[in-house]
């Protein structure tokens, strides 16, 4: 692949746009094209077609939404399926019209049925009926893989559509109402440990399971399928091992160093109760996960107790 290709990074602020923008950068690219969204909103049409027009990038890696943790999309539907719709459409259909040679889409392992076999293959899509509380923004990113297998089809645009399971690591949200399970389960054992508190509450049963990618890991990917992959059929990028959130939480009270106790919520939502992704297409693509989970989680921990400045809200 083209080093001085341009290539434009949608969304590069957020926790997976910040490390694809590492990742190029380690990889030697030397283009890397981004906008900021007082400079750019994408749920604008006319401006991200001007800026297409202008700017005509080679290469778009899509990763600009509205994303959240289960509280989030529960109590946000609208926002999630309007901004998501407006944001992917307007991006795939400027693209394709300014002549973008490669374009990658991220949707989500929430698009697949809530009760749904595991592990999830990609083949299970649209199989049986979605998580009540996240099936908004599931059902926009549906589209956006249904848009990308279109364009592909009509025109020949060659569009990928990827599907990462959870993600975590540096640049997350850890704000505590918006935030997914795993940046705001550091906070909260950070914050009881900081104030003696005795416990900590965890939200739900603690039995769901879920699968954890960390986001350097997802961005080595997401690059080695840009410059490898070119087919309509999507792939899941995950790890192929979940664990259960009550295992989760013990392990980040371990790193965290907090000595209370968890304390669990039934009131709050579990959502699926699973969802670990079948990883056999993508290691078939030639590419593997290499960033354990404690590994991951110490630098995690590490990165917020240096960024408690850059925490959202
Ligand atoms: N986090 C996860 O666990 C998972 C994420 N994904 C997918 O990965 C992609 C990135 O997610 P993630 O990095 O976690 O999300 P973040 O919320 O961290 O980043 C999203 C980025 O999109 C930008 N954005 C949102 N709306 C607009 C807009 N109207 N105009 C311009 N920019 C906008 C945000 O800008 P600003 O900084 O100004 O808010 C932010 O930089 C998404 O497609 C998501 O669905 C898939 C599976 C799991
Ligand atoms: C990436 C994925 O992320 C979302 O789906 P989710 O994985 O269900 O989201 P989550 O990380 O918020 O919760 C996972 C589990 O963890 C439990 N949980 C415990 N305590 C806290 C807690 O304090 N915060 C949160 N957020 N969850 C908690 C929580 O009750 C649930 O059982 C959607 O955006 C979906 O669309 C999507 O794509």
């Amino acid at each position: 692949m083209n080093k001085h290709a341009r290539i434009y990074v949608a969304g590069h602020r957020g926790l997976v746009g910040s490390a694809l923008v590492r990742c190029l950068q380690r990889q030697g690219y030397t283009r890397v094209l981004t906008r900021t969204r007082e400079e750019l909103d994408l749920t604008d049409q006319l401006a991200v077609a001007r800026f297409f027009e202008s700017e005509r990038p080679e290469i778009v890696l899509d990763a600009a939404a509205k994303v959240g943790g289960i509280r989030a999309n529960n109590i946000y539907p609208a926002e999630f399926i309007r901004d998501n719709l407006l944001i992917q459409t307007h991006l795939i259909d400027s693209a394709y019209l300014s002549g973008v040679r490669k374009f990658v889409f991220l949707g989500s392992s929430c698009i697949y049925p809530k009760l749904a076999q595991q592990p999830l293959k990609e083949d299970y899509l649209l199989t049986g009926p979605l998580e009540p509380t996240n099936q908004w923004y599931a059902l926009a990113k549906i589209a956006g893989i249904k848009q990308c297998q279109a364009y592909r089809r009509q025109y020949g645009f060659d569009a990928i559509s990827l599907m990462p399971t959870n993600l975590y690591g540096p640049g997350d949200n850890f704000s505590l109402e918006n935030s997914h399970v795993l940046p705001a389960l550091i906070r909260k054992f950070y914050e009881a440990k900081v104030a003696g508190a005795e416990s900590v509450t965890v939200w739900g049963t603690g039995t769901p399971r879920r699968e954890f990618l960390h986001v350097d890991d997802l961005a080595d990917a997401v690059v080695f399928l840009m410059e490898t992959y070119s087919d309509e059929e999507i792939v899941n990028v995950g790890v192929g091992e979940d664990l259960s959130i009550r295992e989760l939480a013990e392990l980040i009270r371990e790193t965290v160093g907090f000595e209370g106790d968890l304390v669990f919520d039934p009131r709050q939502p579990d959502g699926t109760p699973r969802k670990l992704l079948d990883v056999s297409r993508l290691h078939g693509l030639g590419w593997r996960a290499r960033i354990p989970l404690k590994q991951g989680l110490e630098e995690t921990y590490g990165w917020f107790l240096s960024h408690m400045d850059k925490v959202r809200e």
